[in-house]
């Protein structure tokens, strides 16, 4: 039912209050809430018909020291409420707010982003039911009255990290009613301090080693950061080379500019080159009004990472080799020259000296970016680092997918010890995700461990004798496919791959309904 909310102001007299709800029972009207304060009532009742409306605006006038009544849209209280959700939806901490018990009475839309947790979960809901009680410091704020500053919460479940203060809500008398929380996302934390100090949000720091092989590539990575020079990341498919780019950029002078990384393998080469470039106004048949800028543009300060530069055309290895020689470049379909100040870093995993010889990389640009070579030596070669990095993706996998493993076996470290790795760190990461999805218990065990050689297409004796021509060749297409992304991760390298166009390649990815695993 609607409610009518009124307004009365009126001059204050005793039995004045009295007088309203004697109208409103006369007519059965239920008063759903009353605020009091001086010369003015507010009412909130169920609003039955325009006829009981009419009835009591004129006798409710007419009681004595009444001055006027008027319709107003909310009560004090619900304005009151209005506010506060507006001023806490617009704040980007978190806030919680609980009562002595530790129920959730308050919270903001940032508190469900940063804890992970939905409306749902929150409204009502006691901190104990959503919160381990070990990383909750507002259960003991509760108990001490003691408020606390920054602490660092972790919360595997949901993958939740932040920086916590809370404070005790009390009465007039110091009794402890309630406590609220404001909570910072760890990211927003870090990018705070990069602001205020400057100091890199990802570092070397976030590549994690033990090999001694390792130690000496980071030593000369953090070397070459300090410069401006171009450098080329060489290294096979899942080693770190774009991890390096990034630490060398958000180690550098420039790091404060924009990392701009580029896959040059994952576009065609005619959208390639807009990208990289841009285009001036009207350079094509449905070109953006005004031009585009390329990534140079953006990057400009910067740094660009051009990943997997041995795939690009001849016709634009000479174009970007224009770029590094003048420092200029020129939007198609322009012919004003643009000064960029870009910092270039590269990376391959293709054998760049062959190419040259055979005519597919052009030899002047490739002394242009080898200006520092920086060599990651694949995982086979620094075996010491599987350990670790084993466990740091288990921690991630095992926090993602709600398990409860913590382990490796000895037995199943060994076998990843053994392993040749020929899909390095990303092989790695990926037969870790596998195992944790397959671990029942606390412990990682040897049948967990699948590598990706160990799926072996559907033998033909199997489906044989059942299928039809059509149904036996849709098994091999699609063992197939799913081989051939275990190794490929763009369109366009699964297309060389099997000798097929991008479109092609998209079609039969869908037919199967499988799709490029995205990282
Ligand atoms: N030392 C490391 N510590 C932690 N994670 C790592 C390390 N090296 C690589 N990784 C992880 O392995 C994955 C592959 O790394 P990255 O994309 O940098 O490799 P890449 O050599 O650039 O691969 P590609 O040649 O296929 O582009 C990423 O998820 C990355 O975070």
């Amino acid at each position: 039912m609607k409610s009518l909310c009124l307004k009365i102001p009126n001059v204050d007299r005793i039995g004045l209050i009295k007088d309203i709800s004697c109208i409103l029972a006369e007519r059965q009207i239920n008063i759903l809430s009353m605020e009091v304060k001086p010369n003015t009532v507010f009412l909130e009742i169920n609003l039955l018909t325009e006829d009981d409306k009419f009835y009591i605006f004129q006798t409710i006038r007419a009681i004595s020291q009444v001055i006027d009544v008027q319709e107003i849209d909310l009560m004090p209280y619900q304005e009151k409420a209005e506010q506060l959700k507006a001023v806490l939806g617009s704040v980007s901490d978190g806030i919680i707010a609980v009562d002595p018990q530790g129920n959730i009475t308050q919270h903001n839309p940032a508190a469900e982003k940063i804890t992970h947790l939905t409306a749902d979960q929150l409204v009502k809901s006691s901190l104990d039911s959503l919160f381990p009680p070990s990383i909750v410091p507002l259960r003991t704020l509760l108990q001490t009255g003691t408020g606390y500053d920054n602490c660092e919460v972790i919360n595997i479940p949901t993958q939740s990290h932040y920086l916590t203060s809370g404070r005790p809500i009390m009465d007039s008398s110091g009794r402890i009613i309630g406590a609220v929380a404001i909570l910072k996302d760890i990211s927003d934390v870090r990018d705070l301090v990069y602001t205020v100090t400057g100091q890199s949000s990802f570092s070397f720091g976030d590549i994690l080693y033990t090999s001694k092989a390792m130690q000496r590539v980071a030593t000369l990575a953090k070397t070459i950061a300090q410069g401006d020079s171009t450098v080329l990341i060489r290294g096979e498919t899942g080693t770190g080379k774009e991890l390096f780019a990034k630490a060398i950029h958000d180690t550098s002078a420039r790091a404060k500019e924009l990392f701009v990384p580029l896959n040059c393998a994952a576009i065609p080469d005619t959208l390639l080159e807009t990208e990289l470039f841009g285009y001036k106004d009207g350079a094509f048949t449905g070109s953006a009004k005004g031009g585009k800028k390329g990534l140079f543009e953006f990057a400009d300060g910067g740094t660009i990472f051009l990943d997997e530069i041995g795939e690009l055309s001849t016709s634009l290895q000479a174009k970007l080799l224009r770029v590094l020689q003048e420092g200029k470049i020129r939007r198609i379909g322009d012919t004003l020259e643009i000064p960029v100040n870009v910092r270039v870093l590269a990376a391959t995993n293709r054998n760049l000296e062959e190419m040259i010889q055979q005519g597919k990389f052009r030899e002047d640009l490739y002394y242009r970016i080898n200006v520092i070579p920086l060599f990651i030596p694949p995982l086979k070669a620094r075996r010491d680092d599987i350990p670790l990095l084993s466990q740091l993706f288990l921690r991630r996998y095992a926090a993602r997918l709600h398990k409860p493993v913590t382990a490796i076996s000895e037995s199943s470290l060994q076998k990843l010890m053994e392993y040749h790795w020929p899909g390095n760190i990303r092989e790695l990461e990926n037969v870790i995700e596998r195992a944790v999805n397959l671990v029942a218990g606390s412990i990682l065990l040897n049948e967990h461990i699948i590598f990706d050689h160990d799926y072996s297409p559907t033998p033909l004796e199997t489906v044989l004798p059942e299928c039809a021509l059509d149904e036996i060749l849709d098994k091999v297409e699609r063992d197939v496919l799913i081989k051939a992304l275990t190794q490929h991760r763009t369109l366009r390298q699964l297309g060389k791959a099997l000798s097929l166009s991008h479109t092609a390649v998209l079609k039969k990815l869908r037919k199967h309904g499988l799709s490029i695993v995205k990282r």
